[in-house]
């Protein structure tokens, strides 16, 4: 039986509509949860990425800015204007849009974010609270990706979860998402042997390696669910995943397609880490 297609686009856009509500709520309260977004150089993707958070925001009813600066900026200045934001109240969510040029330090950057601001969820102390289970901001991606499986009612505790890459920003947090949900997971990574040993005995497979195409149906069990956290652009200007859709779907029992996948939740995620701020500082300030 062809597998069930995850709609991350429907999701998110349900997703998105409750938020709508809560923010409404908020400002009733007379709390207007704002975002900044810090943007370095002009990498198109980059700026696709930016343009789709403040569109976001803005649908949803969170006031947002976005702050450009050139490509040659120097880490000293990027730094003072994130301990400018820090120190503004008005200011509940900052995200420095990744990746930055070679001569800035991305986690002095990263780390240089008040932690109770960081709605990237990719500051030590949100990663350290993430590892031991407290409440934190969560990395959008990875918090998409479990909300989608936790909203299919697909189960995780117990699974065998096989996590393809290891960045900072996807494969090592979604690996310990799904550890505290209880699977029993395996990262592989590019120094990984044998790696359809691990892929093809994997319940749910997440495949975060930014190269089209490599999963095909010969690499995964019969009835496993896959994610693809892949986005490669090909020469014709199409996007596609990590997975080979058509003939993994034939196989697995849900997938997800790009685009229209994960990639809606990931934006998605920042809108609740943002309100999740707003809420915090209003808390700290009664
Ligand atoms: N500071 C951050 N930088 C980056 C992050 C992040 O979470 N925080 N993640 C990625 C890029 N990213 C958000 O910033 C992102 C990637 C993909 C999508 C998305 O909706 N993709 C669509 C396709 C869009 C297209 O046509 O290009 C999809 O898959 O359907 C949203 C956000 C790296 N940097």
């Amino acid at each position: 039986m062809p597998a069930n297609v995850i709609d991350g686009k429907a999701l998110a856009q349900k997703l998105r509509e409750d938020m709508t509500e809560e923010v409404s709520q908020l400002k009733a309260e007379g709390i207007m949860p704002h975002l900044t977004v810090i943007i370095v150089g002009d990498d198109p993707a980059s700026k696709t990425y930016v343009n789709g958070k403040k569109k976001a925001t803005h649908q949803t009813g969170i006031s947002s800015d976005v702050i450009e600066m050139a490509a040659s900026v120097s880490e000293h200045e990027l730094l003072e204007k994130i301990t400018e934001l820090n120190q503004d109240k008005t200011v509940h969510g900052i995200l420095v849009q990744l990746p930055l040029p070679e001569h800035i330090n991305e986690q002095k950057v990263i780390q240089a974010i008040s932690p109770d601001k960081d709605v990237d969820g990719f500051h030590p102390v949100s990663i350290g609270k993430m590892m031991t289970g407290q409440d934190t901001f969560l990395p959008c991606t990875p918090y998409g990706i479990i909300t989608m499986l936790q909203s299919y009612n697909i189960q995780i505790e117990g699974k065998h979860a096989v996590v393809m890459g290891r960045s900072h920003i996807v494969g090592k947090p979604v690996g310990q998402l799904l550890l505290n949900e209880h699977a029993t997971v395996t990262y592989c990574h590019s120094k990984t042997t044998n790696l359809t040993e691990f892929t093809g005995n994997a319940d749910i497979l997440i495949t975060a390696v930014g190269k089209p195409n490599v999963i095909k149906q010969e690499h995964i069990k019969e009835g496993a669910v896959i994610i693809d956290v892949g986005i490669n652009r090909l020469d014709d200007g199409t996007l596609t995943g990590d997975v080979d859709f058509p003939s993994a779907a034939e196989k697995a029992s849900y997938i997800t397609p790009v685009p229209k996948g994960v990639g809606p939740m990931t934006i998605t995620m920042l809108l609740n880490n943002t309100i999740k701020a707003a809420k915090g500082l209003s808390s700290v300030a009664n």
